[in-house]
């Protein structure tokens, strides 16, 4: 008799571009906390192991749009996450840099975010944020508060029943990649119930 257990599939490594656009935070007026926020929460929701490459910018249009291509076309990011401007102050361009290098538009997550940002701030609707495809790469803008990567990442569930009130954009990430042939991402289901249909 055969005793022996199935190896565990080995998971892929995914190739993250984290990007946080803040003229301040990369003038050093403050720390920037859009960068570990993301980290952390990508650490306890993917069980895959992860590859970052990290990007503190200001909100320079050219810049913004010369760090997405070189994330995407260069080092071969499967996903690349944005946070800030993507309000309506004149130099919040995260949106417009984001769809100037887009092959296509993916409007649902930035509807999604919107929704989901309404339960933890009435100004969620001064959010421009997009997400869009350039080749294999599914590029996603979040605001620039840390706590709403989390919020719109995450989403929102009643703390006692558990029940999801809203759910987070990234439960539709992993669908998305396989989708467009980027990594297979396998999610933690207490942090991010993933959901691909037929599944
Ligand atoms: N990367 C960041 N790290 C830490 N806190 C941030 C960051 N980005 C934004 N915040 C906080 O959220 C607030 C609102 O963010 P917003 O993106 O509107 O900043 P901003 O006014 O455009 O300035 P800046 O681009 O210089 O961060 C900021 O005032 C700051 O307190
Ligand atoms: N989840 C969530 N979404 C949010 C917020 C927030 O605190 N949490 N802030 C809102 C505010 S006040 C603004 S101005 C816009 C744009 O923020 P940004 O320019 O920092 O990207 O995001 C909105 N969306």
């Amino acid at each position: 008799m055969n005793t022996s257990t199935a190896p565990a599939p080995t998971l892929a490594t995914v190739r993250i571009g984290l990007v946080s656009t803040s003229d301040r935070a990369s003038a050093g007026a403050y720390v920037d906390e859009g960068i570990p926020a993301l980290r952390q929460w990508l650490g306890q929701a993917v069980r895959n192991p992860l590859h970052f490459e990290e990007r503190l910018i200001p909100d320079e249009q050219p810049l913004i749009e010369a760090t997405l291509i070189e994330l995407a076309d260069r080092a071969h990011c499967d996903l690349v996450l944005t946070t800030g401007g993507t309000g309506p102050a004149p130099r919040d361009v995260t949106p417009e840099a984001t769809l100037a290098v887009a092959d296509r538009l993916m409007p649902g997550f930035g509807e999604q975010m919107r929704q989901i940002s309404l339960h933890f701030v009435p100004t969620a609707i001064l959010s421009r944020q997009v997400g869009v495809i350039r080749g294999r790469t599914l590029i996603l803008n979040l605001p620039g508060r840390p706590r709403a990567i989390a919020e719109t990442l995450g989403g929102l569930k009643n703390t006692e029943t558990g029940e999801v009130i809203a759910h987070g954009i990234f439960a539709a990430v992993p669908y998305c990649l396989d989708l467009i042939g980027a990594a297979c991402i396998e999610t933690i289901p207490e942090a991010c119930q993933a959901f691909r249909p037929g599944k």
